[in-house]
């Protein structure tokens, strides 16, 4: 591998060397870091490609990120659409087409610190709900920037329930327009990006009216704003949401329309159109038109939501090996944090969670990329199976993705509530991922949904075996399996089948559970939607199972296709086995219920699961480089390539505007205070 040199992208000029506390980490080398950076970037051709692409950007000073955390939501913004813009120039200088790799790496290197995110996912909900003549139409006009599009569904009085939207959009035959209207105060669009200071479109979805009906929700492409001045076009009222939890750079926006008129051709008709005279066709059901949320959901996890906590693990785990606190025996020299076990427990379960996330994303979007052809050619035998994957993944990854970057900023103690540090901002924008492009509950219940209908086709009734086809994900739930683990001592644990073995038990019983409850409720007078309802916690509990499941499996089978790559497999295996044994002992409830593992048994995971953390410790600073991001994207003081914390976070507190611009309330309440007590001193 080249020299290390190349990650430590800050300038610093005061920082001439390593420090020999992380410098140490790095010689123990028992796999080699650069393969796995090829790995987990889908080839070397890929790693040389992103490396390309980020020096373009690191030695561009209009890219630097360095005084964001400095900077008001204004500044933000400004700095934001800037940068977007540099970047297209630059885009346009290379040759980079919208959907490159090489604008993909940028965005990653940029740590996505730039404006018109939601202008992709308008463009994306082009590609999938358009006609080829709209896609023809439209994409040009985005890539070129002659318009700037936002995603415009959610309103103000629903989010969630997509039937509950109120925007309308009347037919009118007379002149083949949309009459699109926001009826009531609640149906005012309310949070779309890019929205608030910057779209001149909004793909508005609104409750199509024609043929004297509702036909339910449907995309329409909406004029905002002036391409002239900018302001809004008539009948529109727009504006900013106000100050939000993270996303500072993004200007998320409101929308009312008072019966802004646009052409037929605006309806986005790859599934449903409506003729001149009001005629309405359609093909699939009405969910169809909830195709870019799937895009979305799948699109997020690589490309937003992941990332984050690789970052947190690589600033969490660099800095628990710089910072030494206490000693272990009394009077012995004090050890580096990560050497406590509790810091371990903290940390080295996320970084196999996020290497577990990333090959799990990585087999959902080769999934979704084999069915979604197929979706837009109007096959949609693989779309429910799809939908509820994509779903349960995006609620698990999310879910875990929060919890781990939270953990990993306690874990930095007072200097992980530092915002210098990167991991407040990491963990608020993470946050948001648990809630956009879907909430995570309704995500599981939407799994569970799928679930529960396969699992009560499969099993006619309780305890009928019948033999029916089932799509690959829940294969397992016809599948005879083992009342007992049979695993004896903590060793047996490491069984790749056993573990995921133990994972298919406990999701098909939840699953099982939840699917009786249902039926039992029903059974005694309850009609479904009632007893969906009162059984939801249970559904919730059997989706989430079923998606540690997948997880686990889809990680064991990525280390059986690196039988050539025995050093990256035996990492990669201690890894696995830790995140699927910390499930297990997160989980532990659900796999002692029904005496499928006994107490002790899950003593033995446990000891299992502390010995790989004595193992996966000697790698942990190894394992992160292998994320390869380079420090300009992490943008922290604590988790710099060359562990050089204090420096740096004594170098950028003094850039602090708090330190360069005076101190007005000085003169105006503290001189006087202390000027008035001065006499009797
Ligand atoms: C750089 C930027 C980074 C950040 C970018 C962030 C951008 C964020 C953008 C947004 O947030 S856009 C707004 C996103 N909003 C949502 O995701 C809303 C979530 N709600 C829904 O998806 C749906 O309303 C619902 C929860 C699925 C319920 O809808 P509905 O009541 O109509 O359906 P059900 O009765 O529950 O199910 C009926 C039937 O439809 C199937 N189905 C539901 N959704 C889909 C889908 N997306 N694809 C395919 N099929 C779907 C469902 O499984 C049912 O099938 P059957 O069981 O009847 O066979
Ligand atoms: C940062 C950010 C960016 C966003 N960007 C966009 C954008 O670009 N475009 C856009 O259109 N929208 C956007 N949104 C909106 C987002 O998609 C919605 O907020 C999200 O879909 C959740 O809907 P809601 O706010 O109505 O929550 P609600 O549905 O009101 O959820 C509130 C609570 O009710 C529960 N609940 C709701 N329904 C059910 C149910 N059926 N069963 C059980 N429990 C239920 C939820 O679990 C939750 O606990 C964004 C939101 C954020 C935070």
């Amino acid at each position: 591998m080249g020299s290390p040199v190349h990650r430590v992208s800050l300038g610093d000029t005061w920082s001439t060397q390593v420090h020999p506390d992380i410098e140490s980490e790095r010689r123990i080398q028992s796999f080699n870091v650069e393969r796995l950076i090829n790995i987990l970037d889908g080839g070397a051709q890929n790693t040389a490609l992103r490396r390309k692409v980020e020096s373009i950007i690191h030695s561009d000073p209009e890219f630097s990120l360095k005084d964001n955390y400095f900077m008001t939501q204004n500044e933000r913004y400004e700095a934001a659409v800037k940068r977007k813009f540099h970047l297209q120039t630059i885009a346009k200088r290379q040759g980079w087409s919208e959907d490159s790799p090489e604008l993909y790496y940028s965005y990653r290197t940029l740590a996505g610190d730039l404006a018109f995110g939601i202008h992709r996912v308008f463009l994306k909900s082009i590609k999938s709900l358009g006609s080829e003549e709209q896609i023809a139409k439209w994409a040009p006009l985005c890539n070129d920037f002659q318009i700037i599009a936002t995603y415009a569904q959610t309103e103000l009085g629903h989010g969630t329930y997509l039937q509950g939207l109120e925007t309308e959009a009347t037919y009118d035959a007379a002149t083949q327009e949309f009459v699109v209207h926001s009826p009531t105060m609640t149906a005012t669009k309310w949070w779309p990006g890019d929205l608030g200071r910057s779209a001149t479109h909004a793909l508005v979805q609104a409750q199509l009216i024609c043929s004297g009906a509702q036909q339910g929700m449907h995309a329409f492409i909406v004029p905002i704003r002036s391409l002239q001045d900018h302001t809004p076009l008539p009948g529109v009222t727009v504006g900013d949401i106000g100050p939000k939890m993270g996303f500072h750079h993004t200007d998320h926006g409101f929308l009312r329309l008072d019966h802004v008129r646009i052409p037929r051709e605006n309806m986005l008709s790859r599934f449903a159109q409506v003729l001149p005279d009001g005629t309405y066709l359609k093909v699939g059901s009405l969910q169809i038109n909830y195709l870019s949320m799937v895009v979305m959901r799948v699109d997020l996890l690589l490309g937003e939501i992941i990332p984050m906590l690789q970052k947190a693990c690589v600033i969490a785990i660099r800095y628990s090996v710089i910072r030494h606190q206490s000693s272990l025996r009394p009077s012995g020299p004090e050890v580096k944090i990560l050497d406590y076990q509790t810091q371990q427990h903290k940390l080295l379960p996320q970084l196999a969670t996020v290497y577990a996330f990333h090959f799990l994303a990585s087999d959902l979007l080769k999934f979704f990329h084999s069915s979604y052809s197929a979706i837009l050619n109007r096959d949609f035998s693989h779309l429910p199976e799809l939908h509820a994957l994509s779903a349960g993944i995006k609620a698990l990854v999310s879910d875990l993705c929060l919890q781990g970057t939270e953990l990993c900023r306690r874990a930095c103690g007072g200097h992980g509530y530092s915002k210098l540090s990167g991991l407040p901002s990491l963990v608020s924008r993470v946050t948001a991922s648990c809630t956009y492009e879907g909430e995570n509950t309704v995500l599981y219940l939407q799994t569970a949904r799928f679930l529960v209908k396969n699992y009560l086709q499969a099993h006619g009734s309780p305890g009928s075996t019948s033999q029916i086809f089932l799509p690959k994900s829940i294969a397992y739930l016809t599948t005879p399996y083992q009342a007992r683990c049979p695993a004896q001592k903590a060793a047996d644990f490491l069984h790749t089948k056993l573990y995921t073995a133990a994972w298919a038990h406990v999701a098909a019983r939840l699953i099982k559970d939840s699917a009786h409850h249902l039926q039992t409720l029903m059974q005694s007078g309850a009609d479904w939607d009632e007893a969906w309802n009162q059984s939801t916690v249970l559904h919730l509990q059997a989706a989430k199972a079923h998606c540690y499941y997948i997880s686990v499996k889809n990680f064991t089978k990525t280390l059986d296709k690196l039988e050539n790559e025995p050093a990256i497999q035996q990492v990669l295996k201690r890894l696995c086995d830790l995140y699927a044994l910390h499930s297990i002992l997160t989980n532990s409830g659900d796999f002692l219920h029904d005496g499928f593992l006994s107490g002790t048994q899950i003593d033995a995971v446990r000891t299992a699961y502390l010995n790989l953390l004595l193992l996966i410790r000697k790698d942990a600073i190894l394992l992160t480089d292998a994320f390869d991001f380079m420090d300009h994207c992490l943008n922290s003081a604590l988790g710099c390539y060359d562990g050089n914390v204090y420096e740096r976070l004594f170098h950028w507190a003094q850039r602090s505007p708090t330190n360069t611009q005076g101190n007005p309330a000085y003169e105006k309440y503290i001189k006087p205070l202390l000027q008035s007590w001065r006499s009797k001193l």
